[in-house]
């Protein structure tokens, strides 16, 4: 049985835990993402806070099951800077309202790693990227839905800044391990410090 144990369904989260040459296994978290936020938002918390609250949520529900067992759960939430917070889209037409909202504008995106042991939180970081998207025409924002969809659908801010992404953005500030999902360097220093990495 594994000692680290990803609990997400996200292939950005697996393929950077991958590249880093980490053994670990993945499994998803069947947290009620939708409810737990609804409920986080109505009590005012941030989208900074809910994508920890979140990552909390899948990281003990998973390692209060498998004892022993370094369980990762993580989350990202985007926040515009009117204070909306925008989740994955829905459908291309929901992508592109998405997409009008951000253009033009700076948003934020906040991405918590927590790691559990025996359904206790042991460990947690949260990472913020600023990211300045440049105005989009209608018609580019029709081609770009059209071509990305099948990737974008799966993305919280409706691009993939290792791919097309790229042509959205004048500037972006912040690493692109966490814009992918997660605070990949604070992460594997703990994973080092406590033996579930190579030092
Ligand atoms: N490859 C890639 N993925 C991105 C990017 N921006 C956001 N994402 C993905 O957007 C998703 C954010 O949604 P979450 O609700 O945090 O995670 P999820 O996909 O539902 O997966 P779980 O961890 O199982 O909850 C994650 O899968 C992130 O990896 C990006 O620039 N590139």
């Amino acid at each position: 049985m594994t000692q680290l144990l990803l609990a997400s369904q996200s292939s950005g989260r697996a393929a950077m835990l991958r590249a880093a040459g980490l053994d670990f296994e993945t499994t998803a978290a069947h947290v009620d993402e939708e409810a737990l936020t609804a409920s986080l938002l109505a009590a005012g918390q941030t989208p900074r806070n809910i994508a920890d609250a979140l990552a909390e949520a899948k990281a003990v529900k998973i390692s209060s099951r498998l004892p022993g067992v370094t369980v990762i759960g993580a989350d990202s939430t985007l926040a515009l800077d009117d204070g909306a917070m925008l989740t994955k889209p829905e459908s291309p037409e929901d992508a592109a309202g998405h997409l009008r909202r951000m253009a033009g504008a700076r948003h934020r995106l906040f991405s918590a790693a927590v790691a559990a042991r025996d359904g206790a939180p042991v460990w947690r970081a949260i990472g913020e990227a600023k990211l300045w998207m440049r105005p989009l025409s209608e018609a580019f924002i029709a081609d770009y839905v059209a071509r990305e969809w099948d990737s974008i659908r799966w993305t919280v801010g409706c691009y993939e800044i290792e791919g097309a992404g790229v042509t959205l953005f004048d500037r972006v500030e912040g690493d692109p391990w966490t814009i992918i999902g997660m605070p990949m360097l604070p992460l594997l220093a703990w994973l080092r410090a406590t033996g579930l990495a190579p030092s």
